[in-house]
């Protein structure tokens, strides 16, 4: 494809470092601080008031690719795109997720800009959506802390939290998630997420265990490759308990988890699956074949964040999404325009990501 008449895209990045307040404790390691890079793309054409969109690419280990290879396909994206179109820069990072994320966001962004539309409904031409419900994100800390961090969350509005677990024995685990219903009383949805760590038999002593103390999704409690060991959980949990594939969806993809009727929900990462967009067309595949959608952050910056909500909310119907990560970060790339009151994000309705002032000269 050659160059656009109409437009001069540039693209830039630059590289961030975020530290959170205290690590993320999960079963498959510690999360304490996130790295990455900022993208802009400007339209060059516009000289009296050139017009930005703005997207990040923050890498996860065992998530997405490595953080050089996201610099190396940001690299290829800026010359593909300054020596042909958008659709040459999004090939340039093709396959690999969190870079892909980064270009797609902002040439999204940049769009939505011109059309002076919200980003939710430039991406899914749905009605306009004032506010997303989210979970609060507890870490796999001791009971304790567990139990004091969730009743904390519900202080601060949240009435959803999803608790980490698989660090620990089953046991102990299990007993955190009992002090943490004894703190925060019946009405609170807990979930619990595992990321993997059990045996088919741990799992389904948790599951078991769980079921007795209301907790309404356990995620990814099996290897991702567990298809059929997800299968029979769903069928032991006989609709209690709902069970959601995290990791297994980036290993097995739509079909493989419908047809093997392996998952309740799916959550959708749109920094590891390559892009909002990407991960709404996923979200609505999922939906059709009766599996509901999730969305959920990786601890990311304020960009990827706000388009994780914009995501959401293009979303219908979504449930508590894993968006109120924000609260994790000691540090952030510019200021959050999303606010959350009652436990749900309040999705920005100005043009765009509705993100400003994260590119300072
Ligand atoms: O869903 C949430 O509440 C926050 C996101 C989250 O838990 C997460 C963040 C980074 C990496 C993996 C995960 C996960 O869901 O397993
Ligand atoms: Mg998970």
């Amino acid at each position: 494809m050659g160059a656009n008449a109409d437009c001069d895209l540039e693209l830039a990045y630059r590289r961030f470092s975020l530290a959170l307040t205290s690590p993320l404790e999960t079963a498959a390691g510690s999360i304490d601080a996130r790295e990455g890079f900022l993208v802009r793309i400007v339209d060059g054409t516009d000289t009296a008031s050139p017009t930005a969109g703005y997207g990040e690419a923050t890498p996860l280990p065992g998530w997405t690719e490595p953080i050089e290879d996201c610099e190396a396909a940001l690299d290829r994206a800026e010359r593909a795109l300054a020596g042909g179109g958008p659709e040459d820069a999004l090939e340039a990072v093709a396959g690999n997720g969190a870079a892909r994320h980064g270009v797609s966001l902002a040439l999204a962004d940049l769009q939505a800009t011109r059309q002076a539309t919200p980003l939710y409904r430039y991406i899914g031409q749905g009605p306009m959506i004032g506010r997303v419900p989210a979970n609060a994100t507890i870490g796999d800390g001791p009971p304790d802390e567990t139990a004091h961090q969730a009743a904390a969350a519900v202080q601060r509005g949240f009435d959803c939290c999803k608790l980490k677990a698989g660090r620990r024995s089953v046991e102990a685990d299990i007993d955190r998630v009992r002090r943490t219903r004894e703190v925060v009383g019946p009405d609170v949805e807990l979930r619990v997420d595992a990321n993997e760590a059990w045996t088919f038999e741990e799992a389904a002593r948790a599951l078991d265990a769980v079921a007795d103390l209301g907790v309404s999704i356990l995620e990814q409690p099996l290897p991702a490759g567990a298809l059929a060991g997800h299968a029979d959980l769903r069928e032991r949990a006989a609709g209690t308990v709902s069970i959601a594939l995290d990791e297994g969806v980036l290993e097995h993809g739509v079909d493989a988890i419908c047809e093997a009727q392996a998952a309740d929900a799916a959550i959708l990462k749109p920094m590891a699956l390559g892009g909002i967009d990407i991960a709404r067309k996923i979200a609505a595949w999922f939906a059709e074949l009766g599996v509901t959608p999730l969305v959920t952050t990786t601890i990311d910056g304020v960009v990827a964040r706000t388009g994780a909500v914009h995501l959401a909310a293009a979303i219908p119907n979504v449930p508590a999404c894993g968006l109120a990560t924000g609260e994790l970060l000691a540090e952030d790339l510019g200021r959050d325009p999303v606010l959350f009151e009652s436990g749900a994000a309040v999705v920005p309705q100005a043009k765009g990501l509705g993100v400003e002032g994260v590119w300072q000269e």
